[in-house]
């Protein structure tokens, strides 16, 4: 099994930068793992992804990485909950993300649902070696071995996260502390103004309590300014929007740069008789 490379990054502090898979697209997934993702999440939350589904992006993406791609998997589970945790990790994912984590408690869980059980470190886990991570029971050492690859990001996107950031940030096994600026702004009563000052305290507010309990932060940016402005506030792990947007805003643009060629060409020819 080779290092994490999500996780080693995190520790150092080095910016890496991914984007969302939300299409359900092996394709998708192998052709963006080519595009200088450093990581690619498969959405379980908000995407039509089941574990079935989720192992074809991530063999598509292990596929790229043997071929020259660098982007490493993530899977963001549909929510906090150990048994699709345990299931995400038998199909071979090493970095999980977890939505709406609203309290040290249920990070804690988080971190324990990826876990085997080993030295004390309260993981719960079930052990099953005849899985895809533990290359269908050939990877002798994988079980022994698996808790130290895996890493923990948790999302906080709600009030409550924010009023509890500080006991969530200091929780043992979290790896980084990931911003979701649009549910939080639902939270706080500013549905779909992600940029609302108060948005923007509160998400400032986690960031500075992330660093001071030594933890990396993400962040789900709209776009490149949007990153950078997030890279700024201290920002290591920058979520670039998604497959689907870079697919329809590329459309977009040729689409729209075709019409109006069009347009400039017919405007400029002289119109007969005159
Ligand atoms: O609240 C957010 O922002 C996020 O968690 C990211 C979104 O879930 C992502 O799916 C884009 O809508």
């Amino acid at each position: 099994m080779h290092d994490n490379p999500v996780k080693e990054a995190l520790r150092s502090g080095g910016t890496t930068t991914g984007t969302w898979l939300t299409l359900g697209s092996p394709a998708v997934a192998e052709a963006l793992a080519h595009c200088g993702f450093d990581w690619l999440v498969v959405d379980l939350e908000h995407a039509p992804n089941d574990p079935a589904s989720a192992v074809e992006q991530l063999r598509a993406i292990d596929a790229a990485r043997a071929n020259g791609g660098r982007a490493e998997a993530i899977v963001r589970l549909a929510e906090n909950d150990p048994v699709l945790a345990k299931r995400a990790m038998d199909i071979g994912a090493r970095t999980l993300i977890f939505p709406n984590v609203n309290s040290a408690d249920e990070a804690r869980a988080a971190v324990r649902a990826m876990r085997y059980p080993q030295n004390g470190n309260g993981g719960v886990r079930g052990v099953a070696g005849l899985v895809r991570a533990g290359r269908y029971g050939l990877d002798p050492v994988y079980v022994k071995n698996a808790n130290e690859q895996v890493c923990a990001i948790v999302q906080i996107e709600s009030r409550s996260g924010v009023d509890n950031a500080a006991g969530i940030c200091a929780t043992e096994g979290v790896d980084c502390v990931f911003l979701g600026p649009s549910d939080l702004a639902a939270s706080l009563g500013h549905l779909g103004d992600t940029w609302h000052p108060e948005v923007v305290e509160a998400m400032q507010s986690v960031v500075v309590q992330a660093r001071q309990a030594g933890k990396a932060v993400g962040v789900f940016a709209d776009d490149a300014d949007d990153a950078k402005q997030f890279v700024d506030w201290g920002a290591t792990f920058i979520g670039l929007h998604s497959d689907v947007r870079w697919l329809c805003q590329g459309s977009n643009q040729e689409i729209g740069r075709f019409v109006s060629s069009l347009e400039t060409e017919q405007a400029v020819e002289v119109p007969s008789g005159s």
